[in-house]
């Protein structure tokens, strides 16, 4: 939809939301009648986080991203417009940096960039060299002069100073909560539309009778806290370490006491629900909830097999995706035992092909 990637075109930002709403009902037509309900953007400057290439060409250095077609060409950016308005910020002030001490400049290959609805930063610096105690003594300054968090990287390294996170205050639900987000772990790339997503979630969270919840793929707790306030008990399962640690930190932080966070992959839950076995499955005393509604968040490929099977126990699925293809066909799979009872697009990724879809599935009759 771009020329130059990262731009944003507001005057076509309604017809293209319009479109993926039409494709979304065509694809889930099938199943159930009617239009999705549909969450908008803002149209620029949603992005928190983003990834450049760092280019250098005799004394200039500049920001740069890479047309998949054309992989040899590399595509200037002076700016992001779909990137925060922090991150706009921080790119025109790092360069000047980068520009102006050597030590920051040499031998950069790529910088990365995460920020917050908050204003707090956390930027990431990766190069082709190892990098030594004189890195720090200039990065360090710099990092306390644009008050964020800065992070140098290469091949098997990592120099964090002062710290590897930041936090996020998003509204969600009618409450303000914070969000530990750590480096180099999954965070929802747009906050607005996570703030509608999670409030979304919990709307329909509340139209059920209350019980204990099941989640998988929990991330560092972005649904799971707002969530709990709905729900007896609540246990959540994730893969990622660093993930499990942000959701622990941000339990504590937020005042929860009703949730139990498990680092398990959905897959080995799934199979340690269906066979009764494995080691870490048994510390969670799954006998002792009353589970009554699952809520899954998956990657792109959806849920495997097993874990169909697992949802299709609850009486009733919660599931926001990314991807609509494989919700489509966890949908159809599921069909014998649920029915789709709401559907809805929330525009994380403007002027892109990709949809974020939320999905409701209740077990019939
Ligand atoms: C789309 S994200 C959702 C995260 C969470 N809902 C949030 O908003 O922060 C998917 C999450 O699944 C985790 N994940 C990926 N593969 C997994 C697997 N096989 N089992 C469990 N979790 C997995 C990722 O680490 C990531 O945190």
């Amino acid at each position: 939809m771009s020329d130059r990637p990262g731009q944003v075109y507001p005057d076509q930002y309604q017809a293209q939301l319009t479109a993926k709403s039409a494709q979304l009902r065509d694809e889930f037509a099938p199943f159930w009648t009617g239009e999705p309900e549909v969450h908008a953007s803002p149209t620029a400057h949603f992005r928190m986080r983003a990834e450049f290439r760092v280019w250098h060409q005799g004394e200039r250095t500049f920001f740069a991203m890479f047309d998949p077609a054309n992989p040899r060409e590399p595509i200037e950016m002076p700016d992001f417009p779909v990137g925060s308005e922090r991150i706009n910020e921080l790119m025109e002030k790092l360069l000047e940096a980068i520009h102006a001490e050597p030590e920051l400049r040499y031998r950069l290959f790529q910088a990365e960039f995460l920020t917050t609805l908050s204003g707090d930063a956390l930027v990431t610096l990766i190069y082709h060299r190892k990098l030594d105690e004189q890195w720090d003594a200039v990065a360090r300054p710099l990092a306390a002069r644009l008050h964020i968090g800065l992070i140098g990287r290469s091949r098997k390294q990592r120099r964090v100073l002062t710290r590897d996170h930041v936090d996020e205050a998003l509204t969600i639900d009618g409450r303000q909560w914070t969000f530990r987000q750590i480096e180099n772990s999954f965070t929802q790339p747009n906050a607005r539309v996570c703030e509608h997503m999670v409030t979304w979630a919990c709307a329909r969270a509340a139209e059920f009778p209350r019980g204990d919840l099941l989640e998988l793929y929990c991330g560092l707790g972005t649904f799971t806290l707002p969530l709990s306030r709905h729900f007896n008990r609540v246990l959540a399962t994730e893969i990622s370490k660093v993930s499990v640690r942000a959701a622990q930190h941000n339990i504590e932080v937020n005042g929860i006491d009703n949730v139990v966070i498990g680092r398990m992959s959905a897959e080995d839950f799934s199979q340690g629900w269906r066979t009764g076995e494995g080691r870490r499955i048994l510390d969670y005393d799954l006998p002792g909830y009353r589970f009554s509604t699952v809520f899954v968040d998956p990657p792109r490929a959806g849920l495997d097999a097993d874990t169909v099977e697992l949802v299709r126990q609850f009486e009733r699925i919660l599931y926001i995706s990314c991807n609509p293809e494989t919700l489509r066909a966890n949908v159809e799979a599921l069909q014998d035992t649920h029915e789709l009872t709401h559907l809805a697009l929330f525009d994380q990724f403007p002027y892109t092909h990709h949809r974020e879809a939320g999905a409701v599935l209740q077990r019939r009759g």
